[in-house]
């Protein structure tokens, strides 16, 4: 698996098929294309369409541009819109100012993409002209919901052979987000996993639906905590225990279980002042939460100041909880193409009781009819 993993890399970085010089696509006629953008923060009403947007440039080697052929929004969309995270973000789109930037807008949201590789920079060698391909593009560059969109090679990976580009536009962002926080943050991995007691808060919402298919197939038992509404969904998609956070007191209903080696948090709030005590002490039980203050501490308190009292609130929860026994940690998305590169394995691997794969696409969670496995 490493040994893949790393093939994989140095091919992305121009190790396998010979460096090309010049740009590799069609030959570009057009300088604007078709987009939905937001020109001010606010509510449904701040989406335009336009015909007008500029042309997306590969500013670096090893970027391509990609022709959307479907793309779709999470919560994290709405949140952009309304002006979530404007600060941090806008200082990583251009820490330097360097290109003069006097504001962000027009800003295309859409983070995840299914689509076709239309040119190639300098350096690529992984990716050709006309590859099928699915990203989740980091919320600091220009979004999906677009004709096209300009991405890293890195953040790039070939589509699974089994979805379309609209299945599989549903995936990248909270598949990535799923893996960052079980597998990079929280050190699940397929040789560890079997038989880990894992519970997953918020488990019928994108992140949590990919979360419980993914410990499912690494061997995990899985404990499953969403409303009534979603409970047949969470047994098709593999939970061994389905808890329901409406019928009555949740920490009560979870204390008569067997401590959990792990737990995914994707509800947050006040969660955390009773979930860590369900862990096992002093055995290594990792806790990881999905939900952080990091971007709104930036937006209140000023990139400087909100970094500070970012680190200060991590570092004190991570030993006051080290010293109970247990290990607390704060996750994040995180684009990667060789992270797509596994799940796009898992799904086309066919092991899964749904046919396809372990990973079930559910257009819509937490309805039974709307659930689409393919
Ligand atoms: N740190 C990061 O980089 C990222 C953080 N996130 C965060 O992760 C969280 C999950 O994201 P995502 O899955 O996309 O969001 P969704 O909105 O798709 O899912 C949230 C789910 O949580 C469920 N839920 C709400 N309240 C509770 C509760 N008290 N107990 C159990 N379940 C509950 C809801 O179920 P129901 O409707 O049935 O109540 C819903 O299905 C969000 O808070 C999001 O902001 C997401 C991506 C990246």
């Amino acid at each position: 698996m490493l040994a893949r993993r790393a093939l994989r890399w140095a091919a992305r970085r121009g190790g396998q098929r010979p460096p090309v010089r010049g740009l590799r696509g069609s030959p570009r006629v057009r300088s604007a294309m078709p987009s939905w953008v937001i020109d001010r923060y606010g509510r449904n009403e701040v989406l335009r369409f336009t015909r007008d947007m500029v042309f997306p440039v590969i500013h670096y080697p090893n970027e391509v541009i990609v022709k959307v052929h479907a793309a779709s929004l999470n919560p994290i969309d709405l949140n952009m819109r309304s002006g979530y995270g404007a600060t941090a973000l806008n200082m990583k789109r251009d820490p330097l100012k360097i290109k003069s930037m006097d504001t962000e807008f027009p800003l295309t949201l859409g983070r995840d993409v299914s689509g076709v590789i239309m040119e190639c920079g300098l350096s690529v060698s992984y990716f050709k002209p006309g590859d099928e391909v699915w990203a989740a593009i980091p919320p600091w560059k220009q979004g999906t919901l677009s004709e096209f969109v300009v991405a890293s090679a890195n953040e790039v990976s070939f589509k699974p052979k089994c979805l379309s580009h609209v299945e599989a536009a549903s995936l990248p962002y909270v598949g990535l987000t799923a893996w960052s926080a079980i597998n990079k943050v929280g050190g699940l991995n397929q040789s560890n996993c079997s038989g880990k007691r894992v519970l997953i808060l918020g488990a019928s919402g994108g992140v949590g639906t990919f979360a419980v298919q993914l410990v499912k197939a690494w061997g995990a038992h899985v404990t499953a905590v969403c409303s009534h509404d979603a409970g047949t969904l969470m047994k098709k998609l593999g939970a061994d225990d389905v808890i329901d956070y409406k019928a009555g007191n949740l920490e009560q209903q979870l204390k008569t279980l067997p401590s959990f080696d792990f737990i995914l948090d994707n509800v947050g709030g006040s969660t955390e002042k009773w979930a860590l005590d369900l862990l096992k002490k002093w055995s290594g039980a990792t806790y990881v939460t999905l939900v952080t203050p990091f971007l709104i501490n930036v937006d209140k308190l000023g990139v400087a100041d909100g970094m500070l009292q970012t680190g200060v609130t991590i570092g004190s929860k991570t030993v006051k909880h080290l010293l109970k026994g247990v290990h607390y940690r704060w996750a994040f998305f995180m684009p990667s193409g060789p992270s797509l590169d596994e799940i796009a394995q898992l799904v086309d691997s066919g092991k899964g009781e749904h046919g396809c794969g372990y990973v079930c696409i559910c257009t819509s969670p937490g309805t039974d009819d709307q659930e689409s496995c393919m």
